[in-house]
This record gives structure tokens, sequence and C-alpha cells, in this order.
């Protein structure tokens, strides 16, 4: 593509060298260029893209997007304010505006994210469309699956993954839409059909300023919609987020339940199998069953069913698809065993999410609840506190331990989670080593007991230090319960 048409409809403050070059490649990480690249220099918080232009070059980068002033002879340098926000119209430019053709599903909020784009995913195929994912676990492009290295790519990323859907026959794409995505320009220029809003609790308060500079980053999906908006009502966030929202072109609707939504669930049932309850939409009402416990699990499905209505999706395909769902690797996922203690894996790293499962566990346990949690490194640090609170108030033993230390001190993490702990009761210890903690409370574990293991629930591996390594909370509760 020449240089000149990648560069449509962007702010361009001065160009130096030529832009009728042929350009075959973009990169924002000096390490991806190749031949004949466009390389788009970023501020970012830890290092500089502007300093590595001269390794580009020798790497074949013909083209720079700047920030600031530069000029080196033969190569062409073309100067924006923001290079973060270009890089996305660039990448969109690039990749042939793919977004346009996909119908992209986005999904924000703090917790629910995976969950959702999960079973739509699931339901969409059962109605023979085929479907991308972008989320926390993985990326499917319609052929292959490859792990996730953050909950939502960076937009050059971003818009190659939905080209090659388009190109592998993708009808949709079900993506998880972060805070930080919206704030960092990764989803600009994308186009959705569909914006989900789950909810919005404490979290990346490292990130963003307080909890409203966090809804107002959350609520910039909602104006890059076409066909609709689907909000839950009942949360304090969602109902501002409907306020500002429910005047736009894209139609707005709500789902809940304790509020009148247009998509509502009357008398829940939970218990250790899975939620059932009666779907109240616009036109039909239905009985509904799903096999993942939990509350959430009630509002993530409502969420899903307002999507699958609004892409027309036969209602007994919805239902049939929730009700065989295996439900999500590391959400509330059980370990099977045969020493009648129920151990779960869940990925609650946030107060509202470990509150959740807790209560979800104490609504049908028999006997102790036996907690292991951490949190990680390098993260707000506010939540910690309230973690130790809620972990020691809902549980009957609760241990704390490390999560991903990152390149924190994993003994000043704990110390900031025990401050949110009371002192007097004897409920609680510390295990430092993951791998130790998990063995303590299976051990400890007595028939009838419930295990949570809170925090990492699909990782992989443990990030110590800048290294990763493999980590798996359900390979080591394994092991523990068959040496028991
Ligand atoms: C705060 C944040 O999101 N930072 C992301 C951002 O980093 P950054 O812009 O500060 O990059 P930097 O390291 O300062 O480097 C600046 C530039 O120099 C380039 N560079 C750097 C080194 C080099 O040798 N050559 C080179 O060209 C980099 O590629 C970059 O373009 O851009 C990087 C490249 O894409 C990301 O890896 C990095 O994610 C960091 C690791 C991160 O932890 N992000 C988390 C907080 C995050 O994004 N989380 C959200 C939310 C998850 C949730 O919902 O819970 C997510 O969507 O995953
Ligand atoms: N709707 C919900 N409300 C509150 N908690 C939830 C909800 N759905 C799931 N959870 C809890 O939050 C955890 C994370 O769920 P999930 O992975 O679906 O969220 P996410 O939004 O994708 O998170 P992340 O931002 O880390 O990607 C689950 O393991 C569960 O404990
Ligand atoms: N997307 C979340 C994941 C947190 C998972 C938890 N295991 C941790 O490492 O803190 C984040 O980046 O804050
Ligand atoms: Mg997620």
């Amino acid at each position: 593509m020449k240089l000149h048409d990648l560069l449509k409809g962007l702010d361009i403050v001065s160009v130096t060298g030529d832009l009728n070059i042929d350009i075959t490649n973009i990169a924002y990480d000096s390490r991806k260029v190749e031949e004949n690249t466009l390389f788009i220099c970023i501020k970012g918080f830890n290092s500089d893209g502007h300093k590595y232009i001269e390794s580009a070059i020798k790497k074949g980068a013909k083209a720079f997007l700047v920030q600031e002033d530069i000029n080196i002879e033969g190569y062409t340098f073309i100067k924006v304010e923001d290079t973060r926000a270009s890089m996305a119209n660039v990448a969109d430019n690039f990749y042939n505006n793919p977004s346009k053709e996909l119908g992209v599903i986005g999904v924000t909020g703090t917790n629910g994210k995976t969950s959702i784009t999960t079973f739509l995913s699931e339901i969409l195929s059962l109605n023979n469309k085929k479907v991308g994912l972008v989320g926390t676990i993985k990326i499917f492009d319609g052929d292959k699956e490859v792990e996730s290295s953050s909950t939502t790519p960076e937009s050059i990323d971003l818009q190659k993954y939905f080209r090659n859907m388009l190109d592998n026959g993708c009808d949709y794409c079900a993506m998880e839409v972060s805070s930080h995505s919206l704030v960092l320009n990764r989803v600009d220029e994308t186009e959705f059909k569909l914006g989900i809003f789950t909810n919005l609790t404490p979290d990346h308060l490292d990130f963003h300023k307080d909890l409203e500079d966090y809804r107002n980053a959350k609520e910039k999906l909602f104006y890059k919609t076409t066909k609709a908006n689907i909000i839950n009502i009942d949360d304090e966030g969602g109902a501002k987020i409907y306020e500002n929202i429910k005047s736009l072109n894209t139609p707005c609707y709500t789902y809940g339940i304790d509020n009148k939504a247009d998509f509502m669930a009357k008398d829940i049932k939970i218990d250790a199998s899975g939620v059932s309850y009666t779907l109240v939409t616009p036109t039909y009402e239905e009985e509904m069953f799903v096999p993942v416990p939990g509350k959430f699990t009630v509002y993530n499905t409502l969420a899903v069913i307002a999507a699958c209505y609004m892409l027309n999706i036969p209602k007994e395909i919805v239902k049939e698809g929730l009700g065989k769902t295996k439900g999500v690797a590391g959400r509330f996922e059980t370990i099977t065993n045969d020493k009648g203690i129920s151990v779960i894996v869940d990925y609650a790293h946030t107060p509202d999410a470990l509150e959740n499962i807790l209560n979800t566990a104490k609504g049908f346990a028999k006997s102790n609840i036996i907690t292991v949690f951490g949190c990680g490194g390098d993260r707000d640090t506010t939540k910690r506190p309230l973690m130790g609170a809620i972990a020691q108030r809902l549980s009957d033993i609760c241990i704390v331990t490390s999560d991903n230390p990152r390149t924190e001190d994993p003994k000043l993490i704990i110390e900031d989670i025990l401050k949110g702990l009371d002192k007097n009761k004897e409920n609680y210890r510390v295990v430092v080593d993951r791998r130790e903690a998990i063995k303590e409370a299976i051990e400890m574990a007595q028939k009838d007991d419930i295990v949570i293991i809170a925090g990492k629930g699909h990782e992989n591996y443990q990030i110590l230090g800048k290294v990763k390594h493999h980590f798996d909370d359900k390979e080591i509760a394994l092991e523990f319960l068959n040496n028991k």
C-alpha cells in the first residue's frame, strides 16, 4: 500500500520525505520491524519508541510516524500530535476497515467479560455462525487459537485479527474491551455492532484516577456502536451510563434482576449445579437453566440473551446453548475428585468478584469454606485490604498467599492485604508460596468442605519479577488431591 493511502484521515502536523513509497508492514515495536515497514514511535509508560528509530532502520523501516521533529535523509517522517491515537487510524487503513464488515460485539465492565464472550461465541456457533474471539484467555481468528498477552490487543494487532477473521469466514467477533484499551486508543476506529456493559466495581485504580474516571473510560464503547447497546441497569455505574447514552441514535436496551429492564430474570434458583430462572424479554418468557452457579451467571446470561435477541438468534438455540455450556476455564471451575471436597478454581481478582464467588459457595456449603487467595503485584493496591476483609468475613479459614507478585516483594503485598483483616480472629494464616498454600488448603480440607482457589483462574503461569514460570492452580490442586 502507498504510504499516502495509509495516512488517510490522519491530522498531520508536518511531513519530511516521500509519501509515494510502498509500505508492506506496520509496527509499533522495533523488534517486529521488517523491510518496508512504517514504524510508529510511541511515548510509553516505560520507554519511548522514538529511541528505537536507528534499530528500526537497520531492520528495514522506511517511514516513521513520530511526535517529535526528527529528520533523517532518505527516510520519511510524518509528525502527528499523538502517535498512539494515529496508529489506530493507520491500522484500520492498512487492513482495509475490517470491523465495518465483521459483526464485532464488544463487552466492557469490571467482571464478566470473558464469561459473556465465551457464552456468546458458543451460542452463535451453535447457530452455524463462525465466531472469532478476542479476550483474556485466547484469541481465535476463525482458524488458529493463540494465547492472549492482554485482554484487548493494540490497534495494529487487533485490526490484523479482524482481517484474518474475515479471511477465515467469520461472521462475528465476540470481544472483551478493557478500560485500558478505550483510554489507550486500542479500539479507536473499530466499529462495534453491539456494546455490552456488565458492571463497575473497584479495580485498576492504579491506572484510572478514580471510579468516575474508570466509568468514563468504559462509557466510550457505547459511542462506537451501530446496532444496539445493552446495559446492566442494576449496577450503579450501568445506570449512570444508561442516562448518558439513552438518547443516542444507537438504541439502548437494559437487563437486570432488581430494577425494571427490557430483559429480566424472575424466580431465580441457585445451587451447586447452576442457576435456573424465568426469563422475561420484550416478546416472550422462557424457563432457563445454565450449569454455572452464581447470581453473576444470571446477569452474564441476561446480557448474552439480549445480544442474541438483537442478532435475531432463535430463542431455542439460545436456550440450548446456555443449557449445555461447559462454563469457562478458570471461572468457578470445579476440580473433580473422589475425596468429597469441592475444589473450585476461580479468576476472582477484584473485591466484587471475590465476594460474589464466596457468597455463591456459602449458598450451598454443607461445611467449611477454605479460601486461598492473593493479589497481583504492580497493580491497583487499594483492592488488597478490601479483598482481605471479604475473604476473612466469608470464609471459615482463609490462607493469604501470593498471586503474580511481578516486581513487588510478595511479603509487602501480603502486608497490604492483612491491613483489611481482623487480627483478633484466628481464622486466617499466611503462606507466601502459592503452591504451599494450595497444599495446606487441600491437606486440611475434610469431606464436604469447599476449597476456593481464587485470583488466577485459567492462568498457567506465575509472574515473579519479570519472569513467567509455569504454574497452574488446577494442576497443583489435583496433585495434592491425588496424594491425599
Ligand atoms: C499501561 C499499559 O497498558 N501499557 C501497555 C503499553 O505500554 P507502553 O505504551 O507504556 O509501552 P513502553 O513499554 O513504554 O514502550 C513504548 C514503545 O516503545 C516500543 N519499544 C519498546 C522496546 C523496544 O525494544 N522496542 C520498541 O519499539 C514499544 O513497543 C512501545 O510501542 O503498550 C505495550 C505494548 O502494547 C503493552 O505491553 C503495555 O501493557 C502492559 C504490559 C500492561 O500490563 N498492561 C495492562 C495493565 C493492560 O493493558 N491491561 C488491560 C486490562 C485487563 C483487565 O481488564 O483486567 C488489558 O487490556 O489487558
Ligand atoms: N457479572 C459478574 N459480576 C461480578 N463478578 C463476576 C461476574 N462474572 C464473573 N464474575 C467473577 O469475576 C471473575 C472474572 O470473570 P471474567 O473472567 O468473566 O471477567 P472479566 O471481565 O473478563 O475479567 P478481566 O477484566 O480480568 O478480563 C470470575 O472468575 C468470577 O469470580
Ligand atoms: N486483567 C487483570 C488480571 C489480573 C489477574 C491476577 N491474577 C493478577 O495478576 O493480578 C489485570 O491485569 O489486572
Ligand atoms: Mg477477561
